[in-house]
Order: C-alpha cells, then sequence, then structure tokens
C-alpha cells in the first residue's frame, strides 16, 4: 500500500515536472544550436520549433566565435560526420563550456569506423551534459576501450534494457546523463534510474527521431541546466507522447512524423500529466 503510493506519487511528480520543462521551453523559446546531420536537419529543426524552442543549424567555423555565445544550449550529431567538421564542433563545445552552458551528444553509429569512435570519444571528453544513443551505440561508447564493436550502422540491434550497466557506467565515467532510447528508455546519471514508457515503435521508421528527441533534450536542459537528468526524462517523455497521440492519426511512417509534429505543438497539460509513463527502475549501489 505504502509502495503504491509512492509510486502513484512519483508518477504525478513526473507528469507535472515534464509539463512544467514543455511550459518553460514555451515561455523562454531557448536557441539552440544544432551541428547535426544532413538526413536530421530537417525533422530537429522542426521539432524543436514544434515544442517552442528555437532552431539554429550552423556549422561553419568561422561563425563560432559571433554566434555560440548566444545559443542556450548546444546539440552536435555525429551522423554524417567529416573532418572539416570537427573543428566547429569542437569549438562550440568548448565555447558553451566556458559560457557555463550545456552542450548535449548524439553518437550516431558510433562504431561505424575507428575514426568516428575516435572522435566520439574526444567529443565525450568535452563534457557533455547529456549523451542520448541507441542501446547499440550506448553499449558502443561504453566498452569502446574493450573493443567490443557490434552495430555499426545509425539502426540499433538490442534492446535498451541490454545497456543499463553500459549506461551506468558511461554516466559515471563521462559525468553526463546517459539516455537510451527503445521501447523503454533508460535515463541514468550513474546514481538514479528511470525508465520512460512512451513511444510507439513506428518511431524507429521514421529516420532521425532519435536526432530529434536528442535535440529536444538540449531545449529541455536549456531551461532547466541544474537538473538535467529530469530535463532529459521529460523530454523523451514527451516526445513519446507525442508519438503516440500521432500514432492515433498516422497509416504509416510519412504520416506519423507529421501528426507527431502536429500532436508535439499541441500539446496541453491535462494530456501530459494522463500520458507521461516514467518510473523509478532502481538505484545503483
Ligand atoms: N520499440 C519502441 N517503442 C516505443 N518507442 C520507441 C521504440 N523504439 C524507439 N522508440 C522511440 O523512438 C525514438 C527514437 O529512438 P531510436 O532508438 O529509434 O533512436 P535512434 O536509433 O538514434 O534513431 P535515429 O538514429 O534514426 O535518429 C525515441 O523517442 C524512442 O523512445
Ligand atoms: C540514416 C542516417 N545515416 C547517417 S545519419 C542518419 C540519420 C539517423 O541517425
Ligand atoms: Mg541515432
Amino acid at each position: 500500500m505504502g509502495n503504491k503510493n509512492q509510486s502513484l506519487e512519483e508518477e504525478e511528480d513526473w507528469g507535472m515536472k515534464s509539463w512544467k520543462n514543455l511550459e518553460k521551453v514555451g515561455e523562454k523559446s531557448p536557441l539552440i544550436q544544432c551541428i547535426t546531420n544532413y538526413v536530421s536537419m530537417d525533422l530537429v529543426a522542426n521539432t524543436l520549433l514544434a515544442s517552442g524552442a528555437s532552431p539554429a543549424m550552423l556549422h561553419c567555423l568561422q561563425e563560432i566565435p559571433d554566434f555560440t555565445p548566444h545559443a542556450d544550449a548546444l546539440c552536435l550529431n555525429v551522423g554524417t560526420l567529416s573532418p572539416d567538421w570537427l573543428p566547429s564542433m569542437k569549438s562550440a563545445a568548448e565555447l558553451v563550456n566556458e559560457l557555463g552552458k550545456p552542450w548535449v551528444f548524439d553518437p550516431v553509429a558510433v562504431s561505424a569506423s575507428d575514426f568516428r569512435l575516435k572522435t566520439c570519444i574526444e567529443l565525450v571528453g568535452l563534457k557533455p551534459a547529456v549523451i542520448r544513443g541507441n542501446a547499440s551505440e550506448i553499449l558502443a561508447l561504453a566498452n569502446a576501450s574493450r573493443d567490443t564493436h557490434t552495430s555499426k550502422g545509425a539502426d540499433s540491434s538490442h534492446g535498451s534494457m541490454d545497456a543499463i550497466e553500459a549506461a551506468k557506467s558511461l554516466a559515471i565515467a563521462s559525468g553526463a546523463v546517459v539516455a537510451v532510447s527503445g521501447a523503454v528508455d533508460i535515463i541514468t546519471d550513474g546514481q538514479r534510474l528511470v525508465g520512460v514508457h512512451n513511444g510507439v515503435a513506428m518511431m524507429q521508421r521514421i529516420t532521425a527521431t532519435g536526432c530529434a528527441v536528442t535535440a529536444l533534450i538540449a531545449a529541455f536542459v536549456a531551461v532547466d541546466p541544474l537538473h538535467a537528468f529530469e530535463a532529459t526524462a521529460s523530454a523523451l517523455s514527451i516526445f513519446g507522447v507525442a508519438g503516440e497521440i500521432g500514432m492515433d492519426m498516422a497509416e504509416g511512417p510519412a504520416s506519423l512524423r507529421m501528426h507527431l509534429l502536429d500532436s508535439l505543438y499541441g500539446l496541453d497539460q491535462a494530456t501530459i500529466l494522463s500520458r507521461v509513463n516514467i518510473s523509478c527502475m532502481s538505484r545503483a549501489s
């Protein structure tokens, strides 16, 4: 009985936290600089706009000193990595660090090549506030030094539950909050661990939904930088709820993409309070 009440309170609390974070994004319209892959640029920008944030897809090294100080958060994504973008990524991350603003990292297909793996390890060294990947990516990043590469592409060949220990060890080693997306999204700071039970499987059939939710995490962390763990879980849950509502109207991936964005734009407090499903999974010892 006690436990049941406690878990009910936690669920209500997460619903309200998620709503408050989304409301703050709408009120403050944080400016999110995204250095992201070519595939994802459109969906990332439109996801941020639908949530109330303001996207800027600038990646030119010469523009970073002028522009990046105006950003409220930075999102880096290595999906279509090339050596000429790397100085921009590093310079932008270093600048936001100096300015005390958060940045969020998406290690897309981290084990596709040695160059990408080395780059991702270097970027993790630049202290992202949050790292979000699918299970294969988080496993590969956490195990990088042990050379246990398994999946080379952008899609996951593991379930998120397979990556819980990897996520915890990556969080402890990097100091970042680590999120593993999947049927249940896992979020940990190395101590706390929650699962987000929102979303629909069809979201995997739209390219760059992972990249989009990473950018949404950046917007949520921008408005609550001292609570990156809560901001990350909220953003994943809100994006999942938008997917669930979108799926009620969708006939396949293309219409889900449209309805997900419309649903994200239209979310209200009552819907969020009734649908956010985040539960405490364990406490690391
Ligand atoms: N089986 C599932 N059931 C419900 N939601 C899911 C499922 N799989 C993924 N999602 C949701 O889809 C979104 C994208 O997660 P996914 O793990 O597919 O990212 P990804 O592999 O990095 O995608 P991409 O690289 O294409 O951007 C997340 O919001 C996640 O919660
Ligand atoms: C399919 C794909 N390839 C490189 S980036 C990307 C988008 C999903 O991460
Ligand atoms: Mg991805």
